[in-house]
C-alpha cells in the first residue's frame, strides 16, 4: 500500500482483471500515474499465487465459495438456475479460467466496425493482439507477436483423444485450422494456450509482476469498489469499502457483471430500474445490463473403453472444432471441444489446494454457494464423473440476455438472466451442433476408443422436441458474458459508451472490459479481453507511437 497521496493518481482501474491489468501496465509504460484496485487477493509475482490457480492442468479455484472467485447465481433460462463463478484475485478470471487463448473472428471485429465502430476493425485491433502476445510457435509471423506479455503456445498430438478428434472432424470433411489465431477459415486444430510450463500465465504475471518496481505503479488488493465518486458530471475517483480514492480519469475493468452493476449503484442505467433500487438517477442509460450475449454450452458425455492416459499435468484442452451451422452469416458459429480427462480429474483433483480439498475445508460456504444449482444436475454430474465428454457451444447467439440491480447494497447481486435459446435458430444450431458432436463420436477414428455414449438416447436424438428438452436439462454456459455496457456510435440508444470506451453523459469515467463489447466474440473472449486494454491504453494516451508493435 505504497504510492502518492490519493489524489495524486491519473487514472484509478477497477478491477486487475484480463483487460484490467493490460491496460495498467501500458498506461505505466506511457508515463501515467496508475493505481488499481482489485477486491481479490494481491500476489505482486507469479511465485506467489496458489498451485491450484497456477496448475494449468486443473480449474482450480471454480468451485462455488471458493475465495478465488465471485459466486453468482443465474438464471440460464426460465426454469434453469446455475452457479457462475467469475475471478476474483489478481488476474481477475484469466486466473482462474480453462487457459483457451482463441482471438475474436476478423467478422466479429468488422462486425462491430459494421455497427459504427470503426476503431475496432480487425485490422485496426491487430497490432494490440500482437502487442500482447509471444507466440511461441510463430515467432516472425506478420499476425503474432513475439515479445508480449502473454505467452501462447499449442499443444501438438499425443493424446488419443486428441488424435482421434483430429481424424475424427478429417473423417467427417472438415477441413485443418492449424493455427487458430491466424484469421483462417474456420475448421479443426490445436488450441492456443496461455501457459508456460504447465503454469496458468494470467494477466496480473504476466503485465503487472514486471512493473511492480515502478513508481507509477500501486496495487491494492483486498480493497472492493462500491460506487463512482462525481462532481457535477465528471467523474473524480470511486468509493472503497476503506475510504474514498481520488483520480484524474476512473477505469471500470470489473468485468461483465461488476462493472454494470458499479455504473448502476453510481446512478447510470435504466432510469426506471434505479428508482426502484433506490438509487438516485445521474443518467438514464437503458444499455445498462440490456442484451448482453454468452456461449451457451453443454457436454455430451461418453465412456471410453478403457481407462485413457491422464498423467500428473495433463492439462484438458487441446483443440476444437468450429465450423459454420446451416445458413448461418456467421463463420465458425458452432464448437465441438473434447476434454483429455473427465471432470473428477479436472475438478475433483484432491491434491493440496485443489477444488475438493477446499471444498472439503468449507463445506458450509460452498453448500451456500452451490444453492443455486438442480440437484439433478449436481447427481447428473457426480454420476457421470468418470466420463469423458465433448463440450458443445453456440458461439454467436441470437437470443439476449439481461442483468439488472435489484438493490442498492453493493453486496446483492445483480439479477442474471441470460434468456438462452429463447429464438428458433440457436435452439435448431444447438440441435445441429449436438447431433455433430455424437457424429464425431460415431466415426471409424472414435470407435476404438468410445464404448458407449451416455446420458443421451438415439430415440431423443432423433426427436427435434425431445433433444430441445434435453438441452434444456443440461444446459450450461461457458461464462464468457459480454456486452452489458455496450459500445456504440452517437444515436445508438442503446450504447453506455462510445468507442473510444467513454461513458456517456458523464466525464472522465470509461469502461474496460468485456462489458464494452457490442457482442460476445466468436471465440472465447479471454484473448480479445486483453487486447481491449491493449487497445484502450492507445486510445487513452492517444499516442500509438508510443507503443511499438512487438513492445513487451
Ligand atoms: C471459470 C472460467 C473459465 C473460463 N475459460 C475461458 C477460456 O478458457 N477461454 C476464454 O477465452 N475465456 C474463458 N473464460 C472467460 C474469460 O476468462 C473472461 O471473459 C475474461 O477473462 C473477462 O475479462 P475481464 O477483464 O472482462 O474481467 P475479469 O477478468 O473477470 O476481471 C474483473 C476483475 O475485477 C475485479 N472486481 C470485480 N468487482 C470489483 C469491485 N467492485 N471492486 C474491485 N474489483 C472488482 C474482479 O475480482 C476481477 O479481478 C472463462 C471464465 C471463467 C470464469
Amino acid at each position: 500500500m505504497s504510492g502518492p497521496a490519493d489524489s495524486d493518481w491519473d487514472v484509478v482501474v477497477v478491477g486487475a482483471g484480463s483487460a484490467g491489468c493490460a491496460l495498467a501496465a501500458r498506461l505505466v509504460d506511457a508515463g501515467r500515474r496508475v493505481l488499481v484496485l482489485e477486491a481479490g487477493a494481491d500476489h505482486p509475482q507469479p511465485g506467489d499465487f496458489p498451485p491450484a490457480l497456477r496448475d494449468a492442468a486443473v480449474l482450480g479455484a471454480v468451485t462455488p465459495g471458493h475465495p478465488a472467485n465471485w459466486t453468482y447465481t443465474a438464471q440460464l433460462a426460465e426454469d434453469v438456475s446455475y452457479p457462475v463463478v467469475r475471478g476474483r484475485v489478481l488476474g481477475g478470471s484469466s486466473a482462474v479460467n480453462g487457459t483457451y487463448f482463441v482471438r475474436g473472428t476478423r467478422a466479429d471485429f468488422d462486425g462491430w466496425a459494421a455497427d459504427g465502430n470503426e476503431l475496432w476493425s480487425y485490422d485496426a485491433v491487430l497490432p494490440a493482439f500482437r502487442r500482447s502476445e509471444t507466440d511461441a510457435d510463430h515467432p516472425g509471423s506478420p499476425v503474432h507477436g513475439d515479445s508480449g506479455p502473454m505467452p501462447v503456445r499449442r499443444v501438438a498430438g499425443g493424446h488419443p483423444v486428441t488424435e482421434a478428434f483430429a481424424a475424427a472432424c478429417g473423417e467427417l470433411g472438415f477441413p485443418a485450422e492449424p493455427d487458430k489465431n491466424a484469421d483462417g477459415p474456420p475448421g479443426h486444430g490445436p488450441l492456443p494456450l496461455n501457459v508456460a510450463d504447465g503454469v496458468r500465465v494470467n494477466t496480473a504475471m504476466a503485465y503487472l509482476s514486471p512493473r511492480r518496481g515502478s513508481p507509477l505503479l500501486t496495487v491494492r488488493g483486498g480493497t472492493r469498489v462500491t460506487a463512482v465518486l462525481f462532481a457535477g458530471d465528471r467523474a473524480v475517483g470511486v468509493q472503497t469499502e476503506h475510504g474514498a480514492v481520488h483520480a484524474d480519469e476512473v477505469v471500470l475493468a470489473a468485468g461483465a457483471v461488476a462493472t454494470p452493476q458499479l455504473l448502476m449503484l453510481s446512478g447510470i442505467g435504466p432510469a426506471d430500474q434505479l428508482r426502484a433500487a433506490g438509487v438516485a438517477v445521474r443518467v438514464h442509460a437503458p444499455g445498462v445490463g440490456a442484451d448482453f450475449t454468452d456461449h451457451p454450452d453443454l457436454y455430451l458425455t461418453w465412456q471410453p473403453r478403457e481407462r485413457l492416459p491422464a498423467p500428473r499435468g495433463l492439462l484438458p484442452l487441446s483443440s476444437a472444432l468450429h465450423t459454420t451451422s446451416a445458413g448461418s452469416p456467421t463463420p465458425g458459429d458452432l464448437e465441438v471441444m473434447p476434454w483429455l480427462k473427465p471432470f473428477s480429474r479436472v475438478l475433483l483433483d484432491r491434491a493440496p489446494g485443489s477444488p475438493v480439498a477446499e471444498a472439503l475445508r468449507r463445506p458450509v460456504t460452498t453448500l451456500r454457494a452451490l444453492r443455486g444449482a438442480s440437484l439433478h444436475r449436481l447427481l447428473d454430474q457426480a454420476r457421470r464423473r468418470e466420463d469423458l465428454f465433448l463440450a458443445v457451444a453456440l458461439q454467436q447467439e441470437d437470443s439476449r440476455g439481461r442483468l439488472s440491480l435489484v438493490s442498492a447494497d453493493p453486496a446483492v447481486q445483480p439479477r442474471i438472466e441470460h434468456r438462452y435459446l429463447t429464438e428458433e435458430s440457436d435452439r435448431r444450431r444447438m440441435r445441429e451442433v449436438v447431433r455433430l458432436a455424437t457424429e464425431l463420436l460415431r466415426t471409424a477414428a472414435f470407435a476404438p476408443l468410445v464404448a458407449a455414449r451416455t446420458g443421451l438416447d438415439d430415440d431423443v436424438l432423433a426427436d427435434d422436441r425431445e433433444l430441445d428438452r434435453w438441452t434444456r436439462r443440461h444446459l450450461a454456459t461457458a461464462i464468457h458474458l459480454a456486452g452489458t455496457a455496450r459500445m456504440g456510435p452517437d444515436g445508438d440508444p442503446g450504447a453506455v459508451v462510445d468507442q473510444q470506451l467513454r461513458v456517456r453523459g458523464v466525464r472522465g469515467l470509461r469502461v474496460v472490459d468485456t462489458s464494452v463489447m457490442p457482442r460476445v466474440t466468436s471465440r472465447g473472449p479471454a484473448a480479445t479481453a486483453v487486447m481491449l486494454g491493449e487497445r484502450a491504453a492507445e486510445l487513452m494516451t492517444d499516442d500509438p507511437a508510443r507503443f511499438s508493435p512487438l513492445a513487451g
